[in-house]
Formats: C-alpha cells, structure tokens, sequence
C-alpha cells in the first residue's frame, strides 16, 4: 500500500470555495438560497402562507413556502434541509442513509457550516484530538445557532482523543513529506519549541521504550511508512519505507514481525484524563453524541453512560463506540450491546488487521449493529480523493455503494470535510450516491434475507418490537405511503428502522433530543410534535398539519404506530 492522493498538495488555511457545478451537485433549493423570503413566525396557520415561490423545476409544490422557522411556532416542527429534500425528491425517495461531516479548518465558518446543512448533514462530528476547547466550543455553538435560527436540527457528535500515540503538531507547519530513505527521529522530548527537520514529537512517554530496532512504524494508519534503526535516549531515528505526507497530530503504530505491538501502550486507559475533561466540556455544551475512540471492552462505555447520567441528569447523551483495535474486535458483540452506536472506524482499524479483513469486517459489524438494533456508522476514506481533487474515483464510488447497499445507518467524512478542499461537494457525492443505491435496492425488490432475532428485554418492549416486525412487513406487502411512529423516547423508532422498510418512516416525539438523536437512524424522518394521550387526536393532527405543508394528501395509505398504545392502524388520510 503506496501513499495516496493525499501525498499531492494540501489547501492552506482557507481552501478555495468549490464554486464549479459538478454533475453531483443537486441544484440549491430555492427557498434555501440566501434570498430567500422570511415567513412570518408568529402564524400557526400554514395554510395561509403567500404564495411559494416557483420550484426549480417550475412545478409547484405548496410546501415550499413553509420555512422551517415558520413551522417552529406551529406544533409540528421538521427539519429545513430533510424538507428541501422531501420537496426534491417526493417523500417516497427521500435519503434513508445518514450523513456524519467531520467539522476542521475547511467547514468551521458559519456559511460552510450552513452549505453543509443544506446538503444533507445530519450529525457535525468534532473530533477533540484537534483543536483546543474554545475552538470546538465555537463550532457546537454554531451548529446549534443554525439550528435555532435557520430551522436545521443538525446533532453534534465528540469524539475523544483517547490514549494513542500519536505525533506532535508539526511546529505548525500544515503537513510534512517523508521522502523514501530519509532518516526521521521520533523524540519523546517535550516541544515547546518548534522542533528542527525532520524531527517529530511523539506524545507517549514510553514510546523508546516500547520500540525496538528492526520494528515497522505506521503513521496516519499507514499513509507513511517507517523502519525503526536506533534509538538514542528518548530519540527514536526511523528511515522511511513508504514516502508519504504527514499531517500534525497523526497517529502512529509499532509493529513487530508481522503484528501490532502491544507493550506499555496496551495499557494506556481507553479514556484520559484529558478525555474525562472534554467529556465534562461535551455535557456542557449540550452535544448529543459522544464517541470513545479506542474502545477495548463493554466496561468502559458502561462507565462512561453512568458518569454521563450522574452529570447531566435528564439530558440523553449516545455513547458510540469506535471499533478500531484489536480488542473491540474481540469482544464486539458486548461492546456494541452497551453503547448507543457504533462506528466502524476503519482509518485506525485498518492500522492494526491486515487491510485486507476490513470490508468482511465492516458488513459483519453492520449486520451485527442491525441484529442488536443499534445505530451504525461506517468511516474513514470513503472520498479521500476528495481532499485533493473534484471528483471521486470510481473505486471511492463502489466502497460508498457498498456500505448503502449493507444498509448502514450513516456515513461518514472526515479529512475530505475537515480540511479538504472540496467538502460540499464531497457530501452531495454521499448523498446523490446514497440516493441512487438505495432507489435501486427498492425498485430490485431485494428484500435481503436477514432473520431479525429478538433484542427487547421487556415484555412490554418485546410487543414493541412484534408490532414494528410486522409493522414493516405489512407495509412493504400493501406498499404503503409511509409508517407513522409517535415515539416518545426514540425506542419504537430505531425498532422500526431496523426493519429497513421499503417506505418512509415519519417519527415524531415530543422532545428536541429524542429527534437530534433519531438523526443517526436509517430511514428515520424525525419530526418534533407535542403529543397528547389520545391517539385518534394526535393522528388527525398529524394529518392536517402535514396536508396543510404539502406532505402529505388525502388517500395515502399510512400505518401508524404509538409506543404509548402499543397500537397499529392501517389508515387513509383522510
Ligand atoms: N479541529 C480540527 N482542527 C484542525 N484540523 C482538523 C480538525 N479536525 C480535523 N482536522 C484535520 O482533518 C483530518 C481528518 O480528521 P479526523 O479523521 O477526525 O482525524 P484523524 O485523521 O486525526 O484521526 C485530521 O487529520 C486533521 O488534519
Ligand atoms: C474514524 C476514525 O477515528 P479518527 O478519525 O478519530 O482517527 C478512524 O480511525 O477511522
Ligand atoms: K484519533
Ligand atoms: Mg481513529
């Protein structure tokens, strides 16, 4: 394994605007665009909105009118971007597949962040080994203003740092070349002081202890490639193998004879000291995902969900898990029973397994995550080429089709939207990508043959979990318009996800965090509704407010399904 693009020139720190129409590119939608009429938010009566302006394709839909921020003062609130794209795409084709974008240098600003909103981001991932707090504080908050303001219900997912060894920051410098054959000292040596030449920081004490003569050392997951050929007190020098760009902070891996090695590093805590810290900052600010990198076993996710519910009681934080060692492989199944999602973090993962295990890998954690009924993400070079260069290539294109196609809840940037050069457009190639597999699997009727086993552990949960089984299966057999569920804490809703059903899935729930956190799920169209006890109520409601927008019309079929009534109706709207 060669460098990749990456090796080519990297942006400076502020990237060119990608300006250029590419044929992924979906058109803006017009009441997006930043000229866009501001209803008045007062009125709860959606019916009585002006006259929308004409859709892109001159076909008028009544919906188009009704700006989100209009809508958040009546009793049913969806999302800006989820209806543009209802409006775009019919709500039977909207996209099931999620969208995580790596937030970095490149998409920080308000108006990046606001692009990236606007093509389809549902969860903003900030990843705490860059940047300091008041960076990331910034960001969250920015997230959060776009959501209030302009209407998006876009989630904020934390990732820890963890306890890898990684590099230092380059004195600065945005990237560094290992050129074939040149000689590298790895020092352990503090550096306050920006370092001379090709010498690099690393951040773990014990690291020439740990290395040996003779021993491989991976950066950035292998992107660049080194031999270990003496070390000199807290000096380590390595010649490069296999040239490639080094960026500040990359992660390095020791390896010996063949296998990674697992010394004193090996028992490093999976969560730092500094990590319990920017968790004590990700409660604070509100985010809505916490991601452990590194994870080893199910204890450390089990601790880190009680610490969470003794430090902020009432709000629901989701702890995912990153699969990206040898031990979270090994005890996969009670790591992913614990955590609230999981996400297959194939760049460090693919350090440590021979590259060639990652995809059987990868489908055997979705299918797994599928079973257990727990959120998915698959990650890590899915556009690479997209840091440098316009367009995907065609390898990059299959590999995202592919984790459609396994039927994955999300997918994820990272460099390609933290630092590259094109992160709108990387994204509309997720989406338009997203959209066009999963169009196909439907009008394939490839129903795979995937025996969901029992998950709820209550009896009451287990009723849930029949009526959602049989929920999807009616409305694939009567191809139904779309389900309704009225989901009070997300439950009934990731159950019915599960099931991948042909149709849309309307969730709505009462409260704000429920409908972020519903974000992440396959299928999922999340709506903010204040519900009452009466179901019969609660459906009419629905429907008028949903013909009122457009969303729906008299004669779709729709089954509905409440986790309060443990109910299922098969309904016309009326
Ligand atoms: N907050 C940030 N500040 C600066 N650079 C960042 C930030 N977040 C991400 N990046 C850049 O984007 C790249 C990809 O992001 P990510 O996959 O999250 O991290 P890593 O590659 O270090 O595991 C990083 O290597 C880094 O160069
Ligand atoms: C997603 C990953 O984690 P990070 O980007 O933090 O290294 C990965 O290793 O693939
Ligand atoms: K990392
Ligand atoms: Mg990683």
């Amino acid at each position: 394994m060669a460098t990749a693009a990456r090796s080519l020139h990297l942006p400076g720190p502020t990237p060119p605007k990608s300006s250029t129409p590419s044929s992924h590119r979906l058109p803006v939608p017009c009441h997006l665009r930043p000229q866009r009429r501001r209803l008045a938010a007062s009125s709860s009566d959606l019916t009585s909105f002006p006259e929308p302006p004409p859709a892109p394709n001159g076909v008028y839909v009544p919906w188009a009118a009704a700006s989100s921020v209009a809508a958040a003062a009546a009793s049913i609130v969806v999302d800006a971007a989820t209806e543009a794209e209802l409006r775009e795409n019919g709500f039977r084709s909207t996209r099931r597949t999620k969208l995580v974008c790596t937030v970095g240098p490149a998409t920080c600003g308000a108006a990046e962040l606001e692009a990236l909103a606007v093509g389809g981001m549902n969860v903003a991932r900030v990843n705490m080994c860059h940047g300091d707090r008041e960076w990331h504080r910034e960001v969250i908050r920015a997230v959060r203003r776009l959501n209030d303001e302009k209407g998006f219900a876009v989630a904020v997912m934390m990732d820890t740092e963890g306890s890898e060894i990684h590099m230092g920051d380059l004195g600065g410098a945005p990237s560094a070349k290992a050129e074939d054959g040149e000689v590298w000292t790895f020092s352990v040596r503090s550096s306050d002081t920006s370092l001379p030449d090709r010498i690099i920081h690393v951040n773990y004490d014990g690291f020439a202890e740990d290395v040996k003569a003779g021993d491989e050392l991976f950066a950035d997951g292998g992107m660049a490639r080194f031999e270990v050929i003496e070390k000199l007190g807290p000096d380590v020098k390595c010649r490069c193998t296999d040239p490639g760009l080094l960026l500040p902070r990359a992660n390095l891996t020791i390896w010996r004879d063949g296998s990674v090695v697992r010394e004193r590093n090996a028992m490093l805590p999976t969560i730092s000291s500094k990590d319990w810290i920017d968790i004590d900052f990700g409660i604070a600010e509100g985010v809505d995902f916490i991601a452990v990198s590194f994870v080893k076993s199910a204890e450390v996710i089990n601790h880190l969900k009680s610490y969470i519910a003794a430090r902020s009681r009432g709000s629901d934080i989701g702890v995912i898990a990153k699969i990206e060692s040898i031990d979270a492989l090994k005890n996969l199944e009670e790591i992913i029973r614990a955590s609230d999602g999981v996400m297959v973090a194939r760049g460090d993962l693919g350090a440590q397994i021979p590259l060639e295990q990652v995809p059987s890998i990868q489908q055997r954690i979705v299918r797994m995550c599928r079973q257990l009924n727990k959120p998915v993400i698959v990650a890590s070079q899915l556009l690479e080429s997209m840091i440098e260069y316009p367009t995907p290539t065609r390898a990059e294109v299959a590999d995202v089709s592919e984790a459609v196609r396994q039927r994955a809840d999300a997918l994820m940037l990272s460099g390609e939207s933290a630092m590259g050069r094109y992160p709108e457009k990387a994204l509309s190639v997720l989406r338009s990508v997203s959209l066009r597999i999963e169009r196909w699997w439907r009008e394939e009727k490839r129903q795979e043959a995937l025996e969901l086993q029992g998950v709820s552990s209550s009896f009451s949960d287990k009723i849930s979990e029949e009526i959602c089984n049989s929920a999807a299966k009616m409305a694939n057999n009567l191809g139904v318009d779309a389900v309704f569920v009225y989901t009070k804490d997300g439950y009934m809703g990731s159950l019915l996800s599960r099931c991948r059903p042909d149709c849309p899935i309307f969730a709505f729930t009462s409260s704000t965090s429920v409908r972020r956190r519903l974000n992440l799920q396959w299928g999922l169209i999340p709506f903010r509704l204040s519900e009452s006890d009466d179901m019969e109520s609660n459906l009419n409601r629905t429907f008028s407010l949903l013909k009122a927008r457009g969303m729906v019309q008299s004669g779709d079929l729709v089954i509905a399904l409440s986790d309060m009534l443990q109910s299922i109706q098969v309904v016309n709207v009326p």
